[in-house]
C-alpha cells in the first residue's frame, strides 16, 4: 500500500490546538504504526482520508476536492472532548497520497482512477476485516467504487448501499471516472441493492432514468418530490431504508447540501441539519460511511471554510449514533 501514509501522534498533535482546562478530540484519538495493528486497537471507527480529484476531472468535473480532507481532520480533531464523544472511539489511520498522472488527458485520468481503486480497495476490506467500520473523507465520488468493493469482500456477498446524492453516477461503465462508481459495483457483483436518496431531476440523465426504473434492484426518491409536501426528510426515507439489508454502506455526495463548496455546488438541495438528522435517527446498522466531494478550494478560485466544520459535524454525529 505504497500510497498510504499513516499517521503518527505527533501528526494529529501538529494539528490540534490545546487550552487549559479543556480536551479535545485530537488529544484523545488513537493511532497505529502498521495496519496489522488494527485488530487490537480499542477503537471501533476508523478515519482514513483519500484528498484527490482526479476521479472528479476524469468525470469533466471542477476539480478541488482534494482539498476537504487536512481542513476536515483539523475541525474534527479540535471537537471537544466530552461524555457524548471522547474521541477513544475513532482510530485517526492517515491518508491517501496519489500523484497527479503526468498526461492529464481524460484517458490518462481514468487509468489513474483504476490505479487508485487498487490501492483503496484493500485497506477499506482490511479494516472491516479488523471488525472496524471505516469513516472516508474524499476525494471524488469515484471513491464509491473501491469502498463498496472493499466492504464486499470483507464479507464476502454482494452488499447494500444508501446514497445521499443529487446524482444517481449511473454512467457507463466504460473507463473509470467519479460518475460511474455505481455502475461498476453493480457490473462487477459488489452492489445488491442501490437507494438513492435525494436525487435531483434536473442532473440524471435520460439513460440514467430509464437504468433506474427498469433495474428492480435500484430505487430513487427524487430531491424534487421531498419538495412537495412538509413531511419531516428521515421520514420520507424510511421506504427507502426499509428495503436495504439491516447493515448498509453509507455514502453522502456533499453535492446535495445545498451551498456547500463542491465541484456540483447547488443552491438548492438538503440543508446540512437534514444531513445531520439523518445519520444520527437512520436506525440503521452502517458498515462504513464515505463523505466525498466537498471542498474548501476550487479549481476555479472558489473557496468556503466551511466545508471542514460541515464534514466534522456529520462524522461526530455518526459516531454517536453508532457506537
Ligand atoms: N459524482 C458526481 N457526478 C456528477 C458530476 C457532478 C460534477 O462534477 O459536476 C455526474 O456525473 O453527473
Amino acid at each position: 500500500m505504497e500510497g498510504l501514509n499513516i499517521y503518527g501522534k505527533d501528526e494529529i498533535m501538529a494539528l490540534t490546538s490545546q487550552r487549559e482546562g479543556e480536551t479535545k478530540l485530537g488529544e484523545k484519538v488513537q493511532v497505529i504504526s502498521a495496519l496489522d495493528q488494527l485488530k487490537s486497537s480499542p477503537a471501533r471507527f476508523v478515519l482514513l482520508g483519500i484528498p484527490e480529484d482526479i476521479g472528479v476531472r476524469a468525470n469533466h468535473g471542477i476539480g478541488g476536492t482534494a482539498t476537504a480532507w487536512q481542513p476536515a481532520l483539523k475541525a474534527i480533531l479540535n471537537t471537544q472532548s466530552t461524555s457524548f464523544l471522547t474521541g477513544q472511539e475513532l482510530l485517526v489511520l492517515g491518508h491517501f497520497s496519489f500523484p497527479d498522472p503526468a498526461e492529464t488527458d481524460i484517458k490518462s485520468l481514468e487509468d489513474a482512477v483504476v490505479q487508485i481503486d487498487e490501492q483503496v480497495y484493500p485497506v477499506i476490506r482490511e479494516i472491516v476485516e479488523a471488525g472496524k467500520v471505516p469513516i472516508v473523507i474524499g476525494g471524488g465520488h469515484n471513491n464509491a467504487y473501491p469502498m463498496i468493493k472493499g466492504l464486499s469482500l470483507a464479507l464476502q456477498q454482494a452488499v447494500d448501499v444508501l446514497n445521499i446524492d443529487a446524482h444517481a453516477d449511473l454512467r457507463p461503465p466504460a473507463g473509470r471516472h467519479s460518475g460511474n462508481g455505481f455502475s461498476y459495483a453493480l457490473k462487477n457483483g459488489f452492489l445488491k441493492n442501490y437507494a438513492i436518496f435525494g436525487l435531483h431531476q434536473n442532473y440524471n440523465n435520460t439513460a440514467i432514468l430509464d437504468l433506474i426504473a427498469e433495474n428492480p434492484n435500484i430505487q430513487a426518491i427524487f430531491f424534487d418530490d421531498l419538495l412537495k409536501n412538509n413531511i419531516p426528510v428521515v421520514e420520507q426515507l424510511q421506504p427507502l431504508l426499509k428495503n436495504l439489508a439491516p447493515e448498509i454502506g453509507l455514502e453522502i455526495d456533499l453535492d446535495c447540501v445545498e451551498n456547500l463548496l463542491s465541484s456540483a455546488f447547488t443552491p438548492s438541495g438538503f440543508n446540512i441539519n437534514d444531513v445531520r438528522r439523518i445519520i444520527l435517527s437512520s436506525g440503521k446498522k452502517i458498515a462504513y460511511m464515505h463523505l466525498c466531494e466537498g471542498a474548501v478550494m476550487l479549481q476555479d478560485g472558489r473557496q468556503s471554510a466551511g466545508t471542514a466544520k460541515a464534514i466534522a459535524y456529520l462524522i461526530t454525529d455518526f459516531i454517536k449514533a453508532q457506537k
